[in-house]
């Protein structure tokens, strides 16, 4: 995956539920996560393995980044799910509750074993209390890992905490997980928002994402893309900015620090205002 590759939405569907499968086609969303874990019923995970690897095989979704979730090491459905996902070759395999580099390290010989093309990343869902206290080992424990996932509803659940506005209960976690994901170079999704009629919750959660350095955020309703879309893009302002910041720049050409419209500008911001300009690029390119 490129470094830029957007993934300001990422939606999960229940593979079982082949009316979302199909209006996925044509939804403007970054990246799909085809989901065999939690949103499918026991009996019906044989049935939606085959069709999340039809899925990926059909072609049809057009430029969005393609993934199966898995279900997790040590379930009975485990095996034959890494092997059907290897074999339909998404851009990634989505494996939940990954606790440590050593299941990392499994996950990655299961995938090759299992004959994954080299465009199959892995992206390692952090959703655990031990995951949290392990995140720099995980994320930096395989070239093929590519993504972090928050996984904040198994999050709260395993603390014995809530979910509450502004999700104060696991910030500690969420930024842990981030200084993981920074330090090992990959990229890191922040998790689901359960009140799908609660537009206004939503927006501020996709703010505080934004803000914190998520990349993008996971969704579970079609009504949840327009925000995430616009919350993880570099704003109109924020686009302004960086190139009169590379403008200022060029102008002192050679002098270590200039100002733009009054502030201090020094390399490293030439370099924040580098990389936003390629993600507001990257999404144009999009469109
Ligand atoms: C949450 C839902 C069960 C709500 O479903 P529903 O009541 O049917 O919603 P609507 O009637 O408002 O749907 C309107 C139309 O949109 C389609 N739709 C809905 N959701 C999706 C979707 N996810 N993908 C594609 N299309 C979707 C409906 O079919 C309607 O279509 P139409 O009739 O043509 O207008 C439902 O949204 C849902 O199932 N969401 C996904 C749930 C899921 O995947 N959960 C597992 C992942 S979350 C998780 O586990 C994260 C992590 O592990 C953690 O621990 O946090
Ligand atoms: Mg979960």
């Amino acid at each position: 995956m490129s470094e830029f590759t957007p993934l300001r939405s990422v939606l999960y569907m229940p593979s079982s539920n082949e009316k979302a499968l199909e209006k996925a086609k044509t939804l403007p969303i970054d990246g799909v996560i085809f989901d065999l874990e939690d949103a499918v019923a026991p009996d019906a995970k044989p049935s939606a393995r085959e069709s999340a690897a039809a899925a990926v095989a059909s072609g049809e979704y057009g430029r969005r980044t393609l993934t199966i979730r898995v279900n997790g090491i040590g379930t009975q459905w485990h095996d034959d799910d890494i092997r059907a996902a290897a074999q339909a070759g998404p851009n990634a395999v989505v494996v939940p509750k990954v606790n440590s580099a050593a299941e990392v390290g499994q996950l990655v010989d299961a995938l090759e074993k299992a004959g994954a093309p080299d465009h199959t990343t892995l992206w390692a869902m952090i959703e655990t209390p031990v995951a949290i206290l392990d995140a720099l080992a995980i994320a930096r424990a395989s070239q093929r890992l590519s993504v972090l996932v928050m996984g904040t509803n198994d999050l709260v659940k395993e603390l014995y905490a809530e979910h509450v506005p502004g999700r104060a209960p696991i910030l500690p976690s969420l930024h842990t997980a981030l200084l993981a994901a920074r330090a090992a170079g990959i990229a890191i999704l922040d998790g689901v928002y359960n009140d799908v009629k609660n537009i206004d919750g939503f927006l501020a959660e996709c703010e505080q994402g934004r803000q914190m350095g998520f990349d993008g955020k996971t969704l579970i309703h079609p009504g949840q893309i327009e925000g995430a879309n616009a919350a993880f893009a570099p704003s109109e302002q924020a686009v302004a900015d960086a190139r009169g910041i590379l403008e200022a720049w060029e102008a002192g050409a050679g002098s270590g620090v200039v100002t733009y419209n009054g502030r201090m500008v020094e390399n490293l911001h030439v370099e924040s205002a580098t990389r936003t300009l390629r993600i507001h690029e990257a999404i144009t390119a999009l469109q």
